[in-house]
């Protein structure tokens, strides 16, 4: 059953632990089954009305780095390709109900970590506000997200956390995984957008991070928290 649908304060707690552990040992913690089934099928569903209704403004502009076969030099034509598409929603509009939820509940996991006893280098910070949920979607055909930090200059954001919506995704067949290379060290997670995922990571220069070619429609929900 989901952490947050359980209802027993002892799941709750172990989750919350779970995290700090993660966030002080990998700088990134991954959760499974956050809110149950029926709830993130109500959140896909209110995403997909607003893809469908045309609210996502298009994505970062990417060169699309094709060559030209025929010349000795690989020259690259000027054309740009699309990538992510992204909504912001502050929560309390219509029609954004169970995004507004998703985003009390996962505050309320991320101010419970942040206050409990022994919670390592969560104890450094006092977050007390975010951003806005992103409503993020790579249409597929490739789209992707180059490596990068979230926020390389102390903007203020200390945590990304990140909500997927994606049923059955197979990286194998459809790609789009998240792939951190957390700093110091040399490994890398590869984190597949899995519904009902959340995660969570450092938001700057500890974890360089890049979203995989999609080839199927990938649908993702993140807010950063300030310290
Ligand atoms: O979806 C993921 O798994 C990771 N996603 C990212 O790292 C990510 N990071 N920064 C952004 C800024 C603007 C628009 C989209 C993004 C974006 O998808
Ligand atoms: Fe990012």
């Amino acid at each position: 059953s989901s952490f947050m649908g359980s209802g027993s304060e002892r799941r709750y707690e172990d989750l919350c632990r779970n995290i700090i552990n993660d966030m002080n040992q990998y700088g990134l913690s991954v959760v499974d089954d956050f809110l149950g089934t029926e709830k993130g099928l109500k959140i896909l569903n209110e995403v997909r009305n607003m893809y469908s209704a045309g609210a996502f403004h298009d994505g970062q502009l990417v060169h699309n780095m094709r060559t030209d076969a025929q010349s000795s030099t690989s020259t690259v034509r000027g054309d740009k390709i699309r990538g992510d598409k992204i909504k912001w929603v502050g929560g309390n509009e219509p029609g954004c109900s169970n995004v507004w939820y998703l985003t009390n509940q996962i505050d309320s996991v991320v101010y419970r970590v942040n206050t409990m006893k022994d919670n390592g280098i969560l104890g450094n910070y006092h977050i007390r506000e975010r951003t806005r949920a992103m409503v993020a979607c790579y249409p597929g055909s490739g789209t992707h997200y180059v490596m990068h930090v979230d926020n390389p200059n102390k903007d203020g954001r200390v945590i990304t956390a990140i909500y997927y919506l994606n049923i059955n995704w197979d990286a194998s067949e459809s790609g789009g995984i998240l792939r951190i290379r957390p700093t110091p060290g040399t490994t890398v997670a590869d984190i597949e957008p899995k519904f009902d995922r959340l995660i969570f990571f450092w938001s700057d220069i500890r974890n360089p991070h890049e979203v995989q070619p999609a080839h199927r429609t990938r649908y993702a929900i993140t807010v950063w928290y300030f310290d």
